[in-house]
């Protein structure tokens, strides 16, 4: 679903971003972690089309993006640290802005549905965002993912700043998606939050991938020594 082929990004002779090989396929979960500097965000922008690469590809469900970027965004959802939404809209409003602009026509009961999935408070849907915590505009903006049935999701750095029980219900909505097929990449520095919710996880350093494993294979304690030891 995501490939990524020899993938490079150069900033004036600086190496964000070295030859980067990796598939991420449908229902699988793929967590990146590393330092800051060391290329996660520079990865997401290259499958998103933000940033044109300078070598190599990046390719979402055989598309590669740079060649046809309005085709690979029908196919993609994604959620950043802060999910940008309209604070004088209430949560449903944004939900059904959004996802139109994505094509999409929805009841008020489907919108509601959405939301719902993600456990938003019923009492928040018809609020305005502006008054809305960081967990709860986080939720919309994994209801819009979901309201646009995105076949890949990028996130980077979705549950910093979020409290233990609003990071662990994110986590069980995206275990969900990957288990409906979503493909899922999702940079992070809460290496005990890769390891509970990815399938997969990478250590970045200095734009390299520089080692990759089954989260099955590796404890949270030799995940974060592993990772200590790398960056
Ligand atoms: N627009 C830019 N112009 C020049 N250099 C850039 C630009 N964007 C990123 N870089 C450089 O590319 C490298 C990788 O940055 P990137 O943002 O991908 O790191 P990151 O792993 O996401 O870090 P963080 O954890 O801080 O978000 C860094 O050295 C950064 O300074």
């Amino acid at each position: 679903m995501l490939h990524a082929k020899n993938l490079t990004k150069n900033y004036s002779g600086h190496p964000a971003l070295q030859e980067l090989n990796l598939t991420i396929n449908e229902g699988e979960i793929f967590a990146l972690l590393g330092q800051n500097g060391a290329g996660k965000t520079t990865t997401i922008n290259l499958f998103l089309g933000f940033i044109a690469p300078s070598s190599g590809s990046a390719s979402i469900n055989g598309i590669t993006v740079s060649e046809n970027a309005l085709e690979t965004k029908k196919h993609i959802a994604y959620l950043p640290e802060t999910v940008m939404l309209y604070p004088n809209l209430s949560g449903i409003e944004n939900l059904e802005f959004f996802s139109s602009l994505a094509g999409f026509r929805y009841t008020t009961e489907q919108l509601s549905n959405f939301l719902t999935k993600t456990g938003l408070q019923k009492t928040a849907y018809h609020k305005m965002v502006g008054g809305y915590s960081k967990g709860m505009r986080q939720k919309v903006g994994i209801a819009i993912a979901i309201a646009k049935k995105a076949k890949a999701l990028l996130l980077d750095e979705p549950t910093s700043g979020l409290d233990p029980k609003a990071s662990n219900e994110f986590s069980l909505i995206l275990k969900e998606l990957a288990a409906n097929g979503t493909a899922i990449l999702m940079a992070t520095h809460d290496i005990f939050r890769a390891k509970e919710v990815a399938h997969r996880i990478g250590i970045m350093k200095e734009g390299k991938m520089v080692s990759t494993m089954q989260s099955k294979d590796i404890t949270a304690n030799e995940l974060e020594e592993l990772y200590l030891q790398t960056v």
